[in-house]
């Protein structure tokens, strides 16, 4: 049972998966990183024979799959909203920090707080359209208008907002916001 869970959430290209690293990084053997999407994405790859380390890095190849990954996995959160986030928590290493890096919707952090109450803490990573597109983000209809892009735009009990548009923050400052967090430890 890990001590502090750490939730992070951001929109494509906001840096959830930069910040993360850096942070793991940080943190070393303390902590583990734990994506929802990793088992989304290895139904997927062995479904359709794909390459599940490209489907799990920053590449193009991952973004020709997004859509269909995204209805099929809503397809299952229908039945069970819990279904990613508990395989993704079983297959989590016994750290005492875990950095869950890919919340995407209200359930999300739902089943979460439900499950291991106030150990969580919740992490809003958002950067300017601008910086999103010059980091990569090219807007995607189906994708960036769906609930998986959207789903936590309008909550707001967010325990730390990180600004990560080009020239506001420093990667040091954002950091120790999030060190903080962990303070009770
Ligand atoms: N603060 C930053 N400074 C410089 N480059 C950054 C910063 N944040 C993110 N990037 C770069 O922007 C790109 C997108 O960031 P990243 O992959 O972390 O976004 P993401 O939120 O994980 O996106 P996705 O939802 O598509 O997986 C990467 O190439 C990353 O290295």
């Amino acid at each position: 049972m890990p001590q502090i869970i750490l939730l992070f959430s951001g929109k494509r290209k906001s840096g959830k998966d930069f910040l993360t690293t850096h942070l793991q990084k940080l943190l070393t053997d303390r902590c583990e990183v734990l994506k929802i999407s990793q088992p989304i994405k290895s139904h997927w790859a062995k479904e359709k024979n794909l390459n599940l380390n490209e489907l799990l890095g920053d590449s193009e190849y991952k973004e020709q799959y997004r859509l269909d990954m995204i209805n099929w996995s809503d397809e299952m959160r229908t039945q069970d909203y819990g279904y990613f986030c508990r395989i993704a928590c079983q297959d989590a290493a016994e750290k005492p920090i875990w950095i869950v890096s890919d919340i995407r919707r209200k359930t999300d952090i739902h089943w979460f707080k439900e499950k291991y109450g106030d150990l969580t803490r919740t992490i809003r990573i958002v950067a300017d359209e601008a910086t999103r597109i010059k980091r990569g983000f090219q807007f995607k209809s189906g994708v960036d208008d769906g609930i998986s892009e959207c789903g936590l735009d309008d909550y707001t009990e967010w325990d730390l907002v990180i600004d990560n548009t080009d020239g506001k923050q420093k990667l040091e400052e954002q950091l120790s916001s999030i060190l903080a967090l962990l303070s009770r430890l």
